[in-house]
């Protein structure tokens, strides 16, 4: 099977990730399997900065094409909070303690005052080829308690109305569907087995 490269040490993307290549033909890899020690500042303002400084670092380490993927939530009644601070918002990487702080924050906002999406900037980069960036969105409400189980970060948070539940209550194949990083692969897709061959 082909291989894609993705610079993350997100289990939780990876298993996004897993279920949006898997029916393209392609394989998995992350940075737990081909470059688990190095670790790379995310010092970019922007989920497209971040999302390129990942890709280029790995992909010249390793020498080969690599995607990445920077993300976050932007919740309308915090002025875009957390943004590109998603994951280290009220900790780093403690998912429940950044869904705490969020839940705190929004505390006596109205529901038609509790809008969010989630964005996606995935780069590509690598030898031979010019980085290239695509960015993919999915709009959401913040709900007052966590629903479901699934995902990991803020889905438990993160009420879907088209569907009518919230994003930890799907399935990663469903997910994937109608998700931020679904919407942003998918406009990767076309080039894709032409650039990872
Ligand atoms: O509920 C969620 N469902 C998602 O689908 C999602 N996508 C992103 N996020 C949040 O945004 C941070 C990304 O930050 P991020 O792009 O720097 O990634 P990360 O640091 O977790 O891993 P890496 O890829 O950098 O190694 C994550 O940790 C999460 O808090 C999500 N939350
Ligand atoms: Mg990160």
């Amino acid at each position: 099977m082909k291989q894609v490269v993705i610079a993350t040490k997100n289990k939780g993307k990876a298993k996004d990730f897993e279920a949006l290549f898997t029916p393209l033909g392609f394989e998995v890899v992350t940075m737990f399997d081909v470059a688990p020690n190095l670790e790379i500042e995310e010092t970019g303002t922007t989920f497209e900065e971040n999302a390129i400084l990942k890709a280029e670092t790995l992909a010249s380490t390793l020498g080969k094409i690599v995607i990445a993927d920077d993300s976050g939530l932007a919740v309308d009644a915090l002025g875009g909070e957390p943004g590109v601070y998603s994951a280290r918002y009220a900790g780093d990487h403690d998912d429940g303690a950044n869904i705490v702080k969020v839940i705190e924050k929004l505390r006596g906002v109205p529901d038609s005052e509790r809008t969010a999406r989630f964005c996606c900037a995935l780069a590509i980069a690598g030898p031979n080829i010019e980085t290239k960036t695509v960015f993919g969105t999915c709009e959401g409400v913040i709900l007052h308690e966590k629903q479901g189980t699934n995902g990991f970060g803020y889905d438990p948070i993160f009420f879907v109305p088209s569907l009518g539940c919230s994003m930890a209550e799907l399935t990663p194949d469903e997910k994937g569907k109608i998700s931020h990083r679904g919407n942003a692969i998918r406009k990767l897709a076309m080039e894709l087995p032409n650039i990872l061959k």
